[in-house]
């Protein structure tokens, strides 16, 4: 692994250059520091490197070094020096969960064995925890994110591939669509997951308040600010900040996040301090932002800094072969919300949610399922056709075709991806139906109850 580092800590500089000659003829890289609140700004869950350090120095000491980077990292191997008489201090630490430690003065050779141990056991612990976070994050996806139209496969592709990536993401698409769920499956597949996802509104955010509550602010910054308080930002730390409804963030403040962005550092209210910031940030919006910059209500620089990578969820009318089969699953998963049985659901009804359109997305299907589960009037006519507003294709050939469409699509998902079921209770024949499927690009295997594929 590449960026192997020993943070080695003594206040004692002759201590220093020994250890960092022995290391590096070992060909070993090593960061010697003299203070432990230095060392401590290092440490990281994914610092790929370990820690020796001398128990007693001014300051900091290094046993109250150790506790707070195992807070950050209960796994991270600390090898602790000692002085004669420390030994017994020594081993109550390494019960707190100390890697192990050096009795001075030690040979050369064993501080490097014992270094390479446990370098050794941090490459470990890193390879089976990106391990973990790939395939749970692969799963968070699939559950999630669900749709086995083209669209929706290629979406969760995306969000694989750049869930790793440190990048900045805008998401746009219509409301309902399901950004948000994108936001929180890309956090949770990528390193950050196991740290906060914070969600902020920019709609939500009273003005007056709204720097106070993203960045901070110390005691008496302003009336009323009897204690210092974190700010949202601050409690993103090593996580995921989402920006939602980014386009409704008022002029000055997205000067003031754009410097956030830039230089990922926050100064609270009321201080003149710079902390740094690791955060990742996703914006969601709504609207097309390039519109709202070349009209002037959207700064362009924090649009080319927010849309390093770009993704965009799909509408439903993009995806009608999907309607079916998410309903069924809202349905079922509104009746387990509401303690209620999973209701069966007539194949008419399927087939006026398929054939209807949706300007809600996601949401008003899913408040449509919600009502079906309660056993309350769905309100879409029995067969539902052109109940939806104008998103509808022009000629009277193309709107036919997307109602034909979207009702193979229903029976399938209603008879669980049979052919044999679907084309007999459409009344048609079996060459009639594939060459139906294969006109509108439909395959069985995105209708089977077999969830691989999700
Ligand atoms: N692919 C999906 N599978 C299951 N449920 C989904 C999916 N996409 C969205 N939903 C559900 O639809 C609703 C709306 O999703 P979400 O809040 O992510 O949309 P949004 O695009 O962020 O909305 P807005 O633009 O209004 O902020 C939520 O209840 C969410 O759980």
């Amino acid at each position: 692994m590449t960026g192997e580092t020993v943070l080695f800590v003594d206040d004692e500089e002759h201590l220093r250059l020994a250890a960092a000659q022995s290391l590096q003829l070992a060909d070993l890289d090593v960061t010697c520091l003299d203070q432990a609140d230095k060392a401590l700004a290092l440490v990281g869950r994914s610092f790929p490197g370990v820690l020796v350090t001398d128990i007693r120095m001014p300051g900091m000491d290094g046993i109250d070094l150790m506790r707070r980077s195992l807070e950050i990292d209960p796994e991270f191997p600390v090898i602790l020096v000692t002085g004669h008489g420390d030994v017994e201090l020594a081993v109550q630490c390494m019960r707190e969960g100390a890697y192990d430690f050096l009795e001075k003065p030690y040979a050369p050779s064993r501080l490097v064995d014992t270094v390479r141990r446990a370098l050794d056991k941090r490459r470990l612990t890193l390879e089976n925890r990106a391990l973990r976070s790939q395939v749970g994050g692969r799963d968070a996806i699939e559950a999630r994110l669900t749709g086995r139209s083209a669209q929706m496969v290629a979406l969760r592709h995306r969000i694989r591939a750049i869930a790793e990536t440190e990048a900045d993401v805008l998401i746009v698409g219509a409301t309902g669509t399901g950004k948000e769920v994108a936001a929180r499956a890309l956090h949770r597949a990528s390193s950050r997951s196991e740290r906060p996802f914070v969600h902020i509104n920019c709609a939500a955010l009273p003005e007056a308040l709204i720097e106070s509550e993203l960045f901070g602010h110390e005691a008496g910054a302003f009336p009323g600010a009897t204690r210092a308080r974190y700010g949202k930002f601050e409690h993103g730390r090593g996580g995921t900040v989402f920006l939602d409804e980014i386009e409704s963030m008022p002029q000055p403040m997205q000067a003031k996040l754009l410097h956030v962005v830039q230089d990922r550092a926050i100064t609270r209210l009321g201080s003149n301090d710079p902390v740094e910031l690791d955060v990742r940030f996703i914006a969601a919006s709504k609207t097309d932002l390039e519109a709202a910059a070349a009209a002037g209500r959207f700064r362009s620089d924090l649009l080319y800094r927010l849309n390093v990578v770009t993704l965009r969820v799909p509408d439903l009318t993009e995806r009608r072969e999907d309607v079916p089969r998410l309903f069924v699953q809202l349905v079922n998963e509104a009746a387990a919300r509401y303690k209620r049985p999973a209701p069966a659901i007539p194949g008419a009804v399927l087939n006026a949610v398929a054939a209807r359109d949706w300007p809600g997305n996601v949401r008003e299907l899913r408040n449509a399922a919600d009502r079906f589960a309660l056993g309350l009037d769905l309100d879409i006519g029995v067969n539902g056709v052109g109940a939806g507003p104008g998103t509808a294709p022009v000629s009277l050939a193309e709107q036919l075709a997307e109602h034909e469409k979207a009702l193979i699509a229903a029976s399938l998902t209603a008879h669980a991806g049979s052919l044999k079921e679907t084309y007999e209770a459409l009344g048609l024949s079996r060459k009639a139906l594939y060459e139906k499927m294969q006109k509108y690009g439909l395959s069985r295997d995105a209708f089977t109850t077999d969830e691989a594929g999700a």
